[in-house]
């Protein structure tokens, strides 16, 4: 009697693990038909007959969890997208006049005048619309340069230019000039060009306490992740930054020019292919760049238009670090130094000083402590954005915030309203920055190798979010001219 209901609930229990495993299968298989479409392999466990423990079960019903997840996510309910689709990332964008555009095409007409004299290739382009669609994605990147911003978040050649830097075949390495450490300019095919940046420690390393920022070793995955931090504060100004897995020997040392890089070449005791090039900082025997045994984790950025078609300002930035080991800069010693910034050219108009206290709170955030220089546009003159260049020491600490870098906002008291709002609204559940960040991240192809900030760097990114809140709060409470508001000519439905 008590062995047949025991039978019976044994049948039981194994026919509710059936109904669950039915069920689950069909939850799996709608996932797999209508959000992938694309092949998707179901896990193996799932094709057996259910004869597992009731352990097994939870375990499965944990993976299913993890697939919902992955399921919302996939029907839109993505947090980046619903952060993009917010008004703040959707301005209108102003009316660009002829010379709002970095780089002026030339009509048809002007190019039949000039065919015969000795142009080069970028000068005879034309205006004609067939002719801007099949320019590759680097030239349509640098077409679409204005005084406002470096492109438009909403092109979908960002799209494609991140692709063709991702995959293309690489037709020439040779080392960079121009900075301290070692960098390498790439060139694809249709002329396009890439600035790479290897990986040199491991992502997790936390910059040495006793090494001064100056002297930690740049970071391919800070240079990846500032560029989505930058279009996720909804600036739009770090050139497209994509990373890749590059073979160092058969897609650098066996096809470079450049002798000087290609003498640096060894093998290394262990068998992996290394580099170090010529170079200020870390390029000699004991700082090598390695392969395993071939394979290098590389940043790629987008390439600016070339300095003759465009040439660049650079400017020193006031709130430059001391590059001195023992002395302190002049804004760390007065306090009321942003008066004087105030007041000197060409910070006393315009929107240059907030232009600065936004780079400021990218810098914080993402703990860069090297921003001696900016650079603009010279077309532009004073009326434009500021290039956010070079983000290799950027991500060397997450255990610790380095409050200094915030001087521009604490001292000056000035933040855009656009901004701020911005960073309010990452700081909401919603739309949490480590989150919008991480998701930002998995986009990038070096995301599948391993998440490009560990989660310490993300929600380091939450606390310093906080933090800058925190000071324009304080700003608030001392002053009232706080607020540059640039969204009044965008209605008046704003917060304030
Ligand atoms: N995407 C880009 N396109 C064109 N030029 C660039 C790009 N990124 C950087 N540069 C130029 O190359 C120079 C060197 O790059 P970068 O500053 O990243 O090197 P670095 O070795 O880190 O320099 P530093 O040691 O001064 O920090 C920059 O000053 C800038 O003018
Ligand atoms: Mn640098």
């Amino acid at each position: 009697m008590v062995r047949r209901s025991r039978g019976q609930s044994t049948r039981s229990i194994y026919l509710g693990l059936a109904c669950i495993s039915l069920s689950l299968h069909l939850l799996l298989a709608i996932f797999c038909f209508s959000v992938l479409q694309s092949a998707c392999v179901l896990p193996t466990v799932h094709d057996q007959k259910w004869n597992g423990s009731i352990s097994e079960a939870t375990e499965e019903a944990k993976k299913l969890l993890g697939v919902e997840k992955l399921m919302k996510k996939e029907k839109g309910r993505s947090k980046l997208e619903e952060l993009f689709q917010h008004p703040l990332y959707n301005l209108p964008r102003p009316e660009l006049q002829e010379d709002d555009w970095l780089l002026r095409l030339k009509t048809d007409a002007e190019a039949e005048d000039s065919v015969g004299e000795d142009e080069d290739e970028e000068n005879s382009i034309t205006n004609d619309s067939e002719d801007k669609e099949t320019h590759p994605p680097w030239l349509q990147f640098q077409l679409g340069i204005s005084r406002w911003e470096l492109y438009d978040r909403n092109n979908p050649n960002l799209a494609q230019l991140t692709h063709y830097l991702a995959t293309n075949r690489i037709l020439g390495a040779v080392q960079k000039t121009g900075g301290t450490q070692l960098k390498l300019l790439l060139s694809f095919p249709n002329y396009g060009q890439a600035l790479l940046k290897p990986m040199r420690q491991s992502r997790d390393a936390e910059t040495d306490v006793n090494l001064f920022y100056f002297s930690d070793f740049e970071r391919h995955n800070a240079e990846i992740a500032a560029f989505h931090l930058d279009r996720l504060l909804g600036f739009n100004r770090i050139p497209p930054v994509v990373g890749r897995l590059v073979n160092i020997t058969t897609e650098i040392r066996d096809i470079t020019a450049d002798r000087k890089l290609s003498r640096t070449f060894f093998t290394s005791p262990a068998g992996n292919t290394c580099f170090y090039g010529q170079c200020e900082y870390y390029c000699s025997t004991e700082n090598p760049v390695c392969g395993r045994p071939h394979v290098l984790e590389v940043s790629l950025a987008a390439m600016l238009p070339d300095l003759t078609l465009a040439p660049r300002r650079s400017w020193r930035s006031p709130w430059r670090r001391s590059y001195s080991r023992t002395k302190l800069a002049q804004w760390e010693k007065d306090p009321a130094y942003c008066d004087t910034v105030k007041q000197t050219p060409p910070y006393n108009s315009g929107t240059r000083l907030v232009d600065l206290v936004d780079m400021a709170v990218l810098d914080f955030l993402m703990s860069n402590m090297d921003r001696h220089h900016y650079e603009t546009f010279e077309k532009f003159g004073n009326e434009t954005f500021l290039l956010h260049l070079d983000n290799g020491r950027a991500f060397g600490r997450h255990s610790q915030d380095e409050p200094s870098i915030l001087a521009p906002l604490t001292q000056c008291c000035r933040i855009r309203r656009s901004t701020l709002l911005r960073l309010r609204l990452l700081s909401l559940p919603e739309f949490r920055l480590s989150d919008v960040v991480r998701e930002s991240l998995d986009l990038d192809p070096l995301g599948a190798v391993a998440p490009l900030l560990s989660e310490p760097h993300l929600s380091a990114l939450d606390r310093r979010l906080a933090a800058v809140l925190r000071a324009v709060q304080t700003c608030q409470e001392k002053h009232t001219d706080v607020i540059y508001d640039d969204l009044k000519k965008h209605g008046d439905h704003w917060p304030d």
